[in-house]
């Protein structure tokens, strides 16, 4: 009999009770793949349980959550010398799953589990932030990011992805453009921007596609700047129907830099992070990760 390649879940928390979860770790385990399972309790565990994985030597580290537990793992796997780094694999457990979902991730945890361990790897790019946070997804400021990091933990279990932008209705009154400055590689901007998206996936917030042309392996990021608040019928309805805006402003960067005069929230695939200046570079093919055969975010 052939030797099966082991992989070690991390499973966050929150979702550790799942029933169908059980059944198919279960199932595979008596299919012969050797899985190993660690469930987290707060920040930090994921990343710790990412280094057991590397001295277990297994092949894939599966994230069992949604986009912050695939962030935290996909920022401890980046941390580990390339030589022992595992395939990142994606068990959607968590409320929006905007990366999953955008990479047609089976929902299904079967056959998610099965794409999770058995899946053809593929080279991804992933963003580094002032040097020590990751993000693989995207990052959102301004508007989105009072949706995502303001969303109650209660209305999000009970609702899932669409209490993000439930929620985001109910606090519109609350809203303003923030100002900043924008630069990259030939690139300049500075004005009031209402929402701005650093995808290296296309969607966040539960659904809302800002960034719709970008790809997880082009070594670029997707910079979209939603600038005016006269927009805000347009996000709340199709954020892709825009493209001829001119309140909309779209480029494709390596690196860019972010600077505001004031503090500003910045969600990093969900994960909030302060600050004035942000510094955010695209690490090309910096992990590999087991994605469905036609992911639409491979080029
Ligand atoms: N046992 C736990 N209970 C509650 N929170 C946890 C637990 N373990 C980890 N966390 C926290 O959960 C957050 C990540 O949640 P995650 O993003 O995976 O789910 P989600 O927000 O429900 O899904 P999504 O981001 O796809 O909408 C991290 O901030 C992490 O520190
Ligand atoms: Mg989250």
């Amino acid at each position: 009999m052939l030797t099966a390649p082991a992989a070690l879940l991390i499973v966050n928390g929150k979702s550790a009770g799942d029933e169908e979860l059980r059944m198919a770790v279960e199932r595979h385990r008596e299919a012969g793949y050797p899985l190993h399972v660690r469930v987290t309790w707060e920040h930090g565990d994921a990343q710790r349980y990412v280094e057991e994985a590397a001295r277990l030597r297994v092949e894939t580290v599966i994230a069992g959550g949604g986009d912050g537990t695939i962030n935290e793992i996909a920022g401890a796997l980046v941390l580990l010398p390339a030589e022992h780094r595992p395939c990142l694999g994606i068990l959607p457990l968590g409320t929006a799953n905007d990366f999953a979902l955008s990479c047609a991730i089976p929902q299904g945890l079967d056959k998610a589990l099965a794409l999770a361990i058995n899946g053809k790897p593929a080279d991804i790019d992933i963003a580094q932030v002032n040097h020590d946070r990751y993000f693989i997804n995207m990052a959102t400021g301004g508007f989105g990011t009072r949706i995502t990091s303001e969303t109650p933990a209660k209305l999000k279990s009970a609702l899932g992805g669409a209490s993000y932008f439930i929620h985001g209705l109910l606090r519109m009154d609350t809203l303003k453009a923030d100002s900043c400055e924008i630069k990259g590689p030939g690139f300049n901007w500075a004005g009031e921007a209402l929402v701005i998206g650093i995808g290296n996936g296309r969607q966040a917030g539960g659904g809302q596609a800002l960034c719709p042309d970008a790809l997880i392996n082009d070594g670029l990021l997707q910079l979209r700047v939603y600038a005016s608040e006269a927009l805000l019928p347009i996000l709340l309805n199709s954020l892709t129907s825009d493209e001829q805006n001119p309140h909309v402003i779209s480029a494709s960067l390596p690196w860019l830099e972010i600077e505001a005069p004031h503090e500003v929230t910045f969600n990093l695939d969900g994960e909030p992070l302060k600050g004035k200046k942000f510094l955010i570079t695209v690490l090309p093919a910096a992990l590999t990760c087991r994605l469905p055969p036609l992911c639409p975010l491979l080029g």
